[in-house]
């Protein structure tokens, strides 16, 4: 998988579903991440070839509850984000998947109380010693690539220290959501922060928070480099005296682009035509919901969330869809 110059779409609990996955990929988005899934919950798993759909189910063991479902279709894009705060069982979990999707995640920013509790999510961030032993271990054990997702930690210098050491694991890249721990979805994304780390790693930087329009793929990437800095040199002794060239340097920037909430409230933000209307957006998320069975809480929850962005849910129609207990009903 490269990481570079890619539109990405991210990962997004109750959201990243395959329906969504796909719809993203059809305008456009080159990466497309699944909601975050927690190791003890994937290793509970079976792994089952859906015939009817066409599609590869990981089902919790004695029941019939699809915890993940992928297809061949997005086998070269789709990455399998995980919640971990252990190593084995990282590793454990992503050696369930490994054969079905094109790269593994690990979540190092969600700020929810569940994944702190569980030492997972933003908890690791304090825990540098613990994301070595995950990334190493991941490294070590799996052929595909293994990125990792963080916030901004309280200084620059403490998440470009953290980066750096993230780096150094062998990681393929890393994604970094432009806001701290304690900052709520409405404050600014700091994309200076997001330079910062761009500018000291050489593995791709993924740049996330707040892209909502095409353009602003272009507008992430050029604010989070393009500064210029004299390169360090290690000259041996003979040069000293001696007339030195110096070379100013480009920094790059960030290499991809991830978005989250403009591709929820309208998945054609990947399209460089242009978004279509939200309607038949919805329209079109809701029947590959049907095409691919997904699981009814996550097709409320996303048209909820896509919907909220655009109208009063006071509407007839999302009254409709707040009783459906079915896709057949919503539908
Ligand atoms: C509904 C929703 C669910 C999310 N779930 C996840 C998740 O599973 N894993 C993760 O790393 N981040 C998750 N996030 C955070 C996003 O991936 C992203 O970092 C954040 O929303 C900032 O990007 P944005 O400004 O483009 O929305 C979620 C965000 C939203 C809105």
């Amino acid at each position: 998988m490269d990481y570079h110059n890619k539109l990405i779409l991210a990962p997004m609990v109750r959201v990243g579903t395959l329906p969504l996955r796909l719809l993203a990929a059809e305008y456009g988005a080159d990466i497309t991440y699944g909601e975050e899934i927690v190791d003890h919950k994937i290793v509970k798993c079976d792994r089952r070839i859906n015939e009817l759909l066409g599609s590869t189910d990981f089902v919790e063991k004695g029941t019939e509850s699809v915890v993940f479902r992928t297809c061949d279709q997005e086998k070269d894009k789709v990455v399998f984000q995980i919640g971990t705060s252990d190593a084995v069982r990282a590793l454990t979990a992503a050696q369930l998947v490994c054969n079905d999707v094109a790269a593994i995640d690990i979540n190092m920013g969600c700020p929810k109380p569940f994944s702190l509790s569980g030492g997972m999510g933003a908890a690791l961030l304090s825990k540098p010693e613990l994301i070595s032993d995950i990334l190493t271990t991941l490294r070590r054990n799996l052929t595909l690539p293994v990125t990792c997702k963080i916030r901004l930690l309280k200084s620059p210098h403490d998440t470009v220290e953290l980066a750096r050491r993230i780096e150094k694991t062998g990681v393929h890249a890393i994604a970094v959501h432009g806001r701290h721990v304690l900052d709520r979805p409405r404050d600014p994304a700091k994309w200076s922060g997001i330079a910062d780390v761009a500018s000291a790693l050489s593995i791709p930087v993924i740049a996330n928070g707040d892209v909502f329009e095409y353009d602003d793929f272009q507008r992430i990437k050029s604010a989070t480099g393009m500064f210029w800095h004299i390169p360090r040199l290690n000259l041996p002794n003979s040069c000293l005296g001696s007339s030195l060239q110096i070379v100013l340097v480009a920094d790059k920037g960030a290499s991809s682009v991830m978005a989250a909430r403009g591709a929820l409230w309208n998945p054609s933000i990947f399209s460089p035509e242009g978004k279509v209307h939200y309607e038949i957006m919805e329209k079109e998320y809701i029947r590959k919901c049907i095409l691919w069975d997904n699981d009814i809480r996550s097709t409320k929850h996303t048209l909820r969330d896509m919907k909220s962005h655009y109208t009063s849910l006071e509407v007839p129609f999302w009254r409709a869809v707040v009783k459906a207990e079915s896709t057949a009903d919503v539908a």
